[in-house]
């Protein structure tokens, strides 16, 4: 078996394009577009290439994209400050701070800042908590960008056993919260898990978040199964590796993403579908 690729950009794209012609109908409509506040501090590389595609992805789609590029050392009381000017900015639909932040900023507090109706990432711990309570509001761009493509292999998800490898708060846990949302029975595995192999070998649908390239063996997967990778580590070549060997794993999975463009650009897309969401069910 050679396993079908999910095209996470050819996806992400569909996505832009339905946005975008939504931004459309809204201005002709005399409405405002949504806007999206992006906070980006410091300058590693890799958090100025995402920021620098989140900025592009609203711009290309319509919408206000309102960038703050702040030094590294920027104080926390600083950048809770500014995160109040935004949550009182009406023509602001989302807000969001790259991470990871520097060691002199706590990331929870920060989180905890953003008004949850502006909350694009998901992340505050009230969205966290509805995800939770099936009551999903803005929900994690990477997890529900997973769904998004789990959906389009027109697989019936309820009752399917699904394992997560990595239990992240910002990809892992959400992931585990989306999949039981969708009736999946759902295992996590982390650090601390005994057999690995075991639980993999178990899983229908396979979400790989560990960070760990290759850490995951083609020959673990069990035949016919999904297997959705969100691990992206930089090799010191360039090139970037997932948590799954690939070519292996393809041999017998019936579904796989690929690295890059799986997962990476769902998360993108995902994230101008939660400012859409924003303007549309949350601020009229
Ligand atoms: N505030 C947030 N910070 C971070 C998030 C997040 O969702 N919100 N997630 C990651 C980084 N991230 C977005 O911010 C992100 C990572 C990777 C991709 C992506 O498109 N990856 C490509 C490969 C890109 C490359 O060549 O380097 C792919 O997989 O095809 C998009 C977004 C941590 N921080
Ligand atoms: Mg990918």
């Amino acid at each position: 078996m050679s396993a079908k690729i999910l095209d996470g950009k050819a996806i992400a794209t569909n996505i832009r394009q339905t946005i975008k012609k939504r931004v459309q109908e809204r201005i002709a409509a005399g409405l405002r577009p949504p806007g999206l506040a992006v906070i980006l501090l410091g300058s590693d590389p890799a958090s100025r290439a995402y920021v620098r595609n989140k900025r592009r992805a609203c711009e290309e789609v319509g919408f206000k994209s309102l960038a703050y590029d702040l030094p590294a050392e920027t104080p926390q009381s600083q950048l809770l400050t500014l995160i109040d000017q935004l949550n009182a900015d009406s023509t602001v639909d989302g807000i969001l701070v790259q991470l990871p932040l520097g060691k002199h900023i706590d990331p929870e507090r920060v989180i905890e800042q953003i008004h949850p109706d502006k909350d694009v990432d998901g992340f505050h711990p009230y969205n966290i908590g509805r995800l939770t309570l099936r009551l999903p509001l803005l929900r994690p761009c990477t997890p529900h960008g997973v769904i998004t493509l789990l959906k389009t292999t027109e697989q019936d998800l309820k009752s399917l056993e699904a394992v997560v490898v990595g239990a992240s708060n910002i990809v892992g846990r959400p992931m585990v919260l989306e999949l039981l949302l969708a009736g999946c029975t759902v295992t996590v595995c982390h650090r601390w898990t005994r057999d690995l192999l075991k639980h993999v070998s178990e899983a229908d649908i396979l979400v790989a978040a560990a960070g760990k390239p290759h850490l995951i063996k083609g020959e673990w997967i069990k035949p016919g199964a999904t297997v959705i990778d969100v691990g992206f580590t930089r090799q010191p070549d360039g090139t970037l590796s997932g948590d799954v060997e690939f070519e292996a794993a393809r041999e017998r999975a019936a579904w796989i993403t690929p690295v890059p463009g799986g997962v990476g650009p769902m998360t993108i897309a995902t994230l101008l579908e939660n400012t859409l969401y924003a303007a549309e069910q949350l601020h009229n």
